[in-house]
């Protein structure tokens, strides 16, 4: 039996749309895997009874595909589905970790990205890579269709989850088809300024480079209280606030000093406007771990 804790993680952040990502330090989802002549798939934890445990319809089950690495798996969600906080993505980058070892298959972590991600084109309808690749390296994570760059950025953040859920299948059908050449520009601009940031550790370049102004404005109205929590921890001392991947999570980035002050404001705004909320008061973290039994 191989047991294997694969980390939330936060995909865009704002200017990085289907390119950027970090690894979360909590939560996590565990899943544990043995060999069995054909796949079987049983779910417990955050929001479990919100995920199929047919193998056709679980990203657990996409990656024991691609692996062809049939197993008894179990799936403990640390990550609620439809987060935002890449809950699907975890399970299949700790499948992908697990089967791996469990069939000496020999990929690297890196060439297990394109496989991992085979799991959210089954749920999203698109293999995109930016949150599996952050949960399966850890610290922040550029994926292009090229292949991976990571680089262990020790960044505070403070990630609000509410109680309400958005599709990222949903939440992908709102985006823009074109966007203009001046959006283009400043948005280039603030993703070179958030990588620098992250390379130097650095909270307010990072923050700053969050900024977008194509996908993001287009979400943010599927998200109830989205301008107020974002207000109130700009005004807690945040540097940056954006959507955490598809939504409803709302990442925010600040100094270890503020954070505190950070969550408990957006937690007083999403309840201001009727909506329960938790925080993960949290930093940039590792990847997924594989525990040997
Ligand atoms: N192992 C899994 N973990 C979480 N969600 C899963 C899993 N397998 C399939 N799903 C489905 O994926 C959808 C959630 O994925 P998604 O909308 O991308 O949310 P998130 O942002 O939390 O990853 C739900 O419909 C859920 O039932
Ligand atoms: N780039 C994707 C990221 C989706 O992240 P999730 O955590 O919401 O699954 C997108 O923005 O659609």
């Amino acid at each position: 039996m191989l047991t294997v804790r694969a980390p939330a993680t936060s995909a865009n952040l704002g200017s990085g749309f289907d390119v950027f990502g970090v690894a979360l330090g909590t939560p996590a989802d565990v899943v544990r895997v043995e060999r069995a002549p054909k796949t079987t798939i049983s779910v417990t934890g955050a929001g479990s009874e919100y995920i199929p445990e047919d193998p056709a319809q679980n990203t657990v089950g996409a990656v024991a595909d691609a692996l062809d690495a049939p197993a008894r798996i179990h799936i403990d969600k640390g990550v609620r589905p439809s987060s935002g906080l890449g809950s699907s993505a975890a399970s299949a980058a700790a499948a992908a970790v697990a089967l791996n070892d469990l069939y000496d298959r020999g990929y690297t972590r890196e060439e297990l990205v394109p496989i991992a991600a085979e799991g959210e084109a089954l749920v999203s309808g698109e293999a995109h890579a930016d949150n599996v690749a952050p949960s399966l390296l850890g610290g922040f994570t550029i994926a292009t269709d090229d292949g991976v760059t990571q680089v262990d950025a020790q960044i505070p953040v403070v990630a609000c989850l509410p109680e309400t859920a958005v599709s990222t299948r949903d939440a992908r059908d709102v985006i823009p088809d074109s966007a203009a050449l001046e959006d283009v520009v400043d948005t280039v601009g603030n993703a070179a300024t958030l990588t620098v940031g992250m390379t130097r550790n650095d909270p307010d370049l990072v923050g700053r480079g969050m900024e977008d102004a194509i996908v993001t404005p287009k979400r943010t109205s599927l998200i109830d209280g989205y301008e107020q929590v974002r207000t109130a921890a700009l005004d807690a001392g945040a540097t940056g606030v954006t959507v955490s991947g598809a939504g409803p999570g709302v990442l925010a980035v600040c100094h270890q000093h503020d954070q505190r002050a950070v969550a408990s404001a957006m937690l007083e705004a999403f309840e201001a406007v009727g909506i329960d909320s938790r925080a993960y008061q949290t930093r940039v973290g590792e990847g997924a771990r594989l525990y040997r039994e």
